[in-house]
């Protein structure tokens, strides 16, 4: 049976949990975030309800509506048995329900069935705190909506007016202040973008407003992406301005901002559901139960219909994993899950089949009725259902407006010039043939919509009220076709919001619920008075209407600093990247072919020195397995480490731009996650090539690995540290290499005849202390070397001892400081480049604007 989704306004108290939390309902669970506030207060105030077309013999009767969600009061609880599957009891049921909600609610439904709408709003449990619903549009069986809710407060609704979709409300237990609204209006004037003295973007303006999807389309290279990354704050505009709610862009607003980029940019050894889940961890509220997260997790990738490929990796030119349509709806599910307020898509839908990319925009488009949230896509060449399903279009021309207006208005923009999009034909398809291979419509079009812009601003700017203006106009009864435009770009305007949001605008005017439809087309036109006035310079904004908007949907009232703060604690943060990063890094660093190397080399060192005889003869082969093993871990721990934070830039840098986590944390975490896999292969080697070579003491072992261990970490600092500066593998990779042989032969190591003047560079080596060490170990722990005969040493000599002193061999060696202070270097090693790696990464590498 075919169902169509759509939320009904609340008509009664409702209790949004179970039964057996009644006495929880009451609870108002600290809410984290201003948005999150405002999620809730909107699922709260919502009843989902999933409309039944009746089959047409039981249209008749099948006249009734089921209250959706659970209701608290006793009256209601019958309604919230009926079940959505049984027609018949739930049109009794649900005229019951009616009935005994008529007071307070006027249904306008008719043949109607709902399901509780706690089916994904909560679960058998009762319901819980917070949650995010996905409902599934049962006729596409594609999903339909996403909502937060995360108070279960008994929510006594108002009186609802119209067959609307979007949530209601209007709670008195509501203070005011939590009245926040929280959706976006974007504005953007003149914005121009040079690069390299060629203009990318050229006096480019708009606006879309809350519950809105703005298409941004042209032909590749016109500046969409440009476009996007300046409305994201990603890129420095040359001119213009972008204001959200009338305030210019910062990093408090960035933060509200979901971008979903043209690449996707996730760590290929990650599986799908690891990455959204570490994504859910990472930006959805600290206190946000982590059962809850999950669930949210399963509902996203519900509803983009990810769930089937959950459990790929996301792959990479090797190996390969997702297609590229799920990396896409990864992407977006990544975005959608932290509920931005706006939310910017590049080129969602390309790489998708039509059904996916319809399906795709179904679930964006309802996303932003129900939730009031602002949408911005680019689209190459949509399909003709998907343009119609846009309700603002911007059309660009290598780098210039062609048109921004409502999508209906198009066809009219058009006639204007002369030119008429044939029916049946996909007016994308049409617009855009026009806009490349005809010169001469192109700058008309430019021209027309100039104009338009323009005419669109005094308007508003000049008089304070539309319907004024209008009647003015018509009383001159001359209208230029530009003001034709614009009027019934304004027009459409209203009467496509007044049929639709009703709701939306109910934060300027806290009144009784009688003349919500006057108040609402007032406050459309307040709207759009503000979006004129954004790009004006708020010339006129001083009004307190207009400021009342802003200022109920803006942060101030939810206090900056919440909006500026992390959503996680930087505990939770080290805990999740660790657990990621471990993840991430393990297949990388604990690969087969590590494993088969490390044991193979293990064997190796073990054969050449099997059983090695302790006698001064076989000194030279003795410190050279130390030589080798030593210099072999330090290089593997130090070349290892220079593609780490590169290969991960993207990552962190989309991650971090988007306000996901402290630098500090992700730092700390990728140390401590990488220190079990950086030593697990040396920790191997040796226990297989030492006992090869001849060591029985269980401290000696120790004793080597400990030392072994603290000397691949020191290294693989160094390594952080020179791949954080480079980020290029090339160049790091010559400078290691420069640095590590140049130590080594300057180290003395391999010649003996090293210039005077040049003797101090071994003291810049971490080998020379490292190497030190392991002779100081061996020689002194291990078991005494024979004297040779005849020996060099001159102890043996005077044949006054049987054994070398391990003084006398370290002496040989030039090896004067004790462990301590090459220990201690070390650590210094250690510390210096881990502090530097930070300092390059926080100051030098932070995520950058193009
Ligand atoms: N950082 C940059 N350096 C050089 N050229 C740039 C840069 N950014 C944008 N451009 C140029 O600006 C123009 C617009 O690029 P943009 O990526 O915004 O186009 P687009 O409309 O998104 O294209 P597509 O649809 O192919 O993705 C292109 O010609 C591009 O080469």
């Amino acid at each position: 049976m075919p169902m169509n989704l759509m939320i009904v306004e609340s008509v009664e108290t409702v209790d949004m949990g179970s039964s057996d939390n009644d006495n929880e309902a009451t609870e108002q669970v600290p809410l984290v975030s201003a948005s999150h506030r405002n999620l809730a207060k909107i699922v709260a105030d919502c009843r989902l309800q999933i409309e039944v077309e009746p089959p047409p013999a039981a249209a008749a009767s099948a006249a009734a509506t089921v209250v959706a969600a659970p209701p608290a009061t006793s009256d209601a609880t019958a309604a919230t048995s009926v079940a959505a599957s049984d027609s018949s009891a739930s049109s009794s049921s649900s005229s019951s329900s009616s009935s005994s909600s008529s007071t307070s609610s006027e249904f306008t439904h008719t043949s109607q069935t709902t399901i509780p709408s706690t089916d994904n709003l909560t679960s058998s449990n009762g319901l819980a705190n917070m949650g995010k619903s996905i409902l599934v549009d049962a006729k596409s069986n594609s999903p339909a909506s996403l909502s937060y809710h995360y108070d279960k407060s008994p929510v006594i609704p108002q009186k609802q007016h119209h067959n609307i979709n979007i949530c209601n409300s209007h709670h008195p237990h509501h203070h005011p202040q939590n009245h926040t609204q929280h959706s976006l209006q974007l504005t953007f004037q003149n914005l121009n973008v040079l690069h390299n003295e060629r203009q990318i973007l050229s006096d480019v303006s708009g606006f879309v407003s809350p519950c809105e999807v703005l298409a941004i389309m042209g032909p590749s290279g016109s500046g969409k992406t440009t476009l996007l990354d300046c409305l994201s704050g990603q890129r420095d505009i040359d001119g213009g301005s972008v204001f959200l709610n009338r305030e210019p862009l910062s990093k408090k607003w960035r933060r509200r901002i979901g971008y979903v980029l043209q690449e996707e940019i996730f760590f290929p050894q990650l599986t799908l559901r690891e990455t959204v889940v570490y994504t859910a961890l990472l930006r959805l509220p600290e206190s946000m139960p982590r059962a809850e997260k999950m669930r949210q997790v399963d509902h996203i990738l519900e509803a983009l219909e990810l769930g089937c490929c959950q459990q790929t990796k996301f792959g990479d030119y090797l190996n390969r994993g997702l297609s590229g349509g799920e990396k896409k709806r990864a992407n977006i599910a990544c975005e959608l899950l932290t509920n931005p307020l706006l939310m910017l898509l590049d080129e969602p839908t390309s790489g998708l089949d039509s059904h996916s990319a319809i399906s795709l925009m179904k679930v964006l488009k309802r996303y932003a009725q129900l939730e009031q949230k602002t949408i911005v896509i680019s689209v190459h060449q949509p399909s003709s259902q998907m343009f119609h399903m846009f309700d603002k279009l911007l059309l660009l021309h290598q780098g210039r407006t062609a048109y921004f207006g409502d999508v209906q208005n198009i066809y009219r923009h058009f006639e204007d010039i002369g030119v008429t999009i044939k029916p049946h034909y996909n007016p994308a398809d049409f617009v855009l043939e026009q806009l490349k291979s005809h010169p001469d419509i192109r700058e008309k079009l430019f021209i027309a919509a100039k104009e338009s812009h323009g005419n669109y601003l005094n308007r508003n700017c000049i008089t304070s009220s539309h319907n004024n203006q209008v009647s003015d106009s018509e009383a001159k009864g001359k209208k230029q076709p530009d003001s034709i435009l614009i009027d019934d770009i304004i027009n459409n305007y209203y009467n496509h919001r007044s049929k639709r949001h009703h709701h939306q605008y109910e934060n300027l005017h806290h009144t009784s619920n009688g003349c919500q439809v006057e108040e609402d087309e007032e406050a459309a036109q307040h709207l759009v008075w503000c979006a004129a006035d954004s790009q004006s310079n708020f010339s006129s904004c001083a009004s307190s209407d207009c400021h009342s908007y802003s200022a109920g949907s803006g942060p101030g009232h939810s206090g900056d600093d919440e909006w500026l703060s992390y959503p996680t604690s930087f505990h939770t943060q080290f805990c999740v990247l660790s657990s990621r990063n471990f993840k991430e890094a393990k297949p990388r660093m604990l690969s087969k072919l590590n494993w088969f190397q490390t044991i193979g080399l293990a064997l190796m060192a073990g054969a050449i020195w099997f059983q090695l005889p302790r006698t001064e003869e076989f000194l030279h082969d003795l410190q050279g397995w130390m030589f080798f093993s030593q210099t072999y871990w330090m290089l593997f721990a130090l070349f290892g480490a220079l593609n780490s934070f590169p290969s991960e830039r993207e990552v962190v840098s989309k991650e971090r731009r988007s306000g996901a986590y402290r630098l500090s944390a992700y730092y700390l975490a990728k140390m401590c996650a990488e220190l079990p896999l950086v030593i697990t292969l040396p920790t191997v080697y040796l226990m297989i090539s030492y006992p090869m070579l001849g060591c029985t003491s269980l401290k000696l072992f120790f004793l080597m690995l400990i030392f072994l261990l603290i000397n691949t970490i020191v290294a693989q600092s160094v390594g952080f540290f020179i791949g954080a500066c480079c980020m290029d593998m090339n160049v790091s990779i010559t400078l290691s290499a420069l640095y590590t042989l140049a130590t080594q032969l300057f180290g003395g190591y391999l010649s003996s005849r090293i210039p005077e003047g040049l003797s101090w560079i071994r003291y810049t080596s971490m080998i020379h202390y490292a190497y030190q060490n392991m002779q100081i170990l061996e020689f002194r722990e291990g078991a005494a070397i024979g004297c040779g005969s005849p020996s060099s040493y001159e102890i043996c000599k005077q044949q006054s001892t049987e054994f070398i002193p391990y003084e006398e061999i370290l002496k040989a060696q030039n090896s004067t400081s004790p462990l301590w202070l090459n220990t201690l270097i070390l650590m210094m090693f250690f510390l210096v480049f881990r502090c530097l790696g930070y300092a390059v990464l926080r100051f030098l590498r932070c995520p950058k604007k193009t």
